[in-house]
């Protein structure tokens, strides 16, 4: 995404700040729903062709491809970043604009996507989650600090509210971005790369979390080279490859052939055997690795996992 410091990534139409959000008169059980999509850059780059997904309410959703595959682009248009050349995007049953200004749809960063130098504490990051619920001059009020220490609270990070945002750890960052889509109550998630330069422990906190929030209904979309997490916590899987190759349950759709499909030669692939003479296939594309247990159609992500 290109965006430069921590104001930068949140999807508020500042002009529509005052209002609060009237009640949806749509049907909100849709999720997101992507219907041939076309999105092409400035430049003449077409980044999505005929892209096709949906995500109910209630789900998450990995997004996996290649690097340029298409992902980033896809929560571009979702946040109404990019428009879209051709198709249509359906979010919780509204046009991608009123999402927008029901503050419905809450984006956390890659974190390279961020000035981190940028001087600004903690608690103003979470803040900014607020500002599409505040009116014009943007002055928080008691429900606006209360719902900022809540998020904080919620993420294990309110005793950083203090801190500038730039002394903290990789993990921690991913976790104030995170209550800043808490503190804004968007129902629809973006992730980009959550648990990049996470260690396994801060991981398995989001995790819990964003099954938390799925359990709450909202919908959250995550976008990850971090393959051997994917059937561990997402219900659905989108395949990415400058259109969606395919889409579903993860338990249908996160296989080896679509997988082979979608990265080609990128993925690193060993077979191992082990001492009962069971074959297991590892693919990678350099993060977590997913481990294909015997049969080519049923993947595992972690080898610490108690069920393995
Ligand atoms: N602002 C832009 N202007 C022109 N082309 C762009 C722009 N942003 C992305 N692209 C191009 O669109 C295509 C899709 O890029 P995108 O960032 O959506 O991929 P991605 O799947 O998110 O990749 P990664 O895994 O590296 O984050 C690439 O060919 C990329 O070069």
């Amino acid at each position: 995404m290109n965006s430069t410091h921590p104001f930068a990534p949140l999807p508020v139409n500042p002009a529509a700040a005052p209002q609060r959000p009237a009640p949806a008169t749509q049907d909100e059980g849709a999720g997101v729903s992507v219907k041939n999509l076309w999105v092409t850059y400035r430049n003449g780059t077409t980044a999505l062709r005929d892209a096709s997904f949906a995500s109910p309410k209630g789900t998450i959703t990995a997004l996996v491809g290649v690097n340029g595959g298409g992902k980033s682009t896809l929560f571009k248009a979702i946040m109404g970043f990019v428009p879209a050349a051709r198709g249509e995007i359906s979010v919780l049953g509204m046009s991608v604009p009123e999402a927008l200004r029901r503050n419905l749809v809450a984006y956390v960063p890659q974190s390279e996507d961020v000035d981190w130098t940028f001087p600004v504490l903690v608690e103003d990051v979470v803040m900014m989650g607020r500002y599409g619920h505040m009116g014009f001059f943007r002055i928080p009020r008691a429900a606006d600090h209360a719902a900022v220490a809540q998020a904080l609270d919620r993420v294990g990070m309110a005793d950083f509210r203090k801190r500038q945002i730039g002394e903290l750890s990789g993990g921690q960052k991913k976790r104030v971005f995170l209550a800043r889509a808490l503190a804004q109550n968007g129902q629809v998630i973006l992730l980009d790369e959550p648990f990049t330069g996470v260690d396994v422990k801060t991981e398995d906190t989001i995790v819990a979390l964003l099954r938390d929030l799925r359990d709450e209904g909202r919908v959250m979309l995550v976008a990850t080279h971090n393959l051997g997490s994917v059937p561990e916590f997402c219900d659905r899987t989108v395949l990415v490859k400058g259109t969606v190759l395919a889409y579903g349950p993860t338990a249908e759709t996160f296989t080896q052939a679509n997988l082979e499909k979608t990265f080609g030669g990128v993925l690193r692939h060993f077979v191992l055997g082990d001492h009962e003479g069971q074959q297991r296939r590892i693919i990678t594309d350099d993060e977590r690795p997913l481990v294909f247990h015997g049969a080519a159609h049923a993947p595992r992500g972690r080898d610490d996992d108690p069920a393995a």
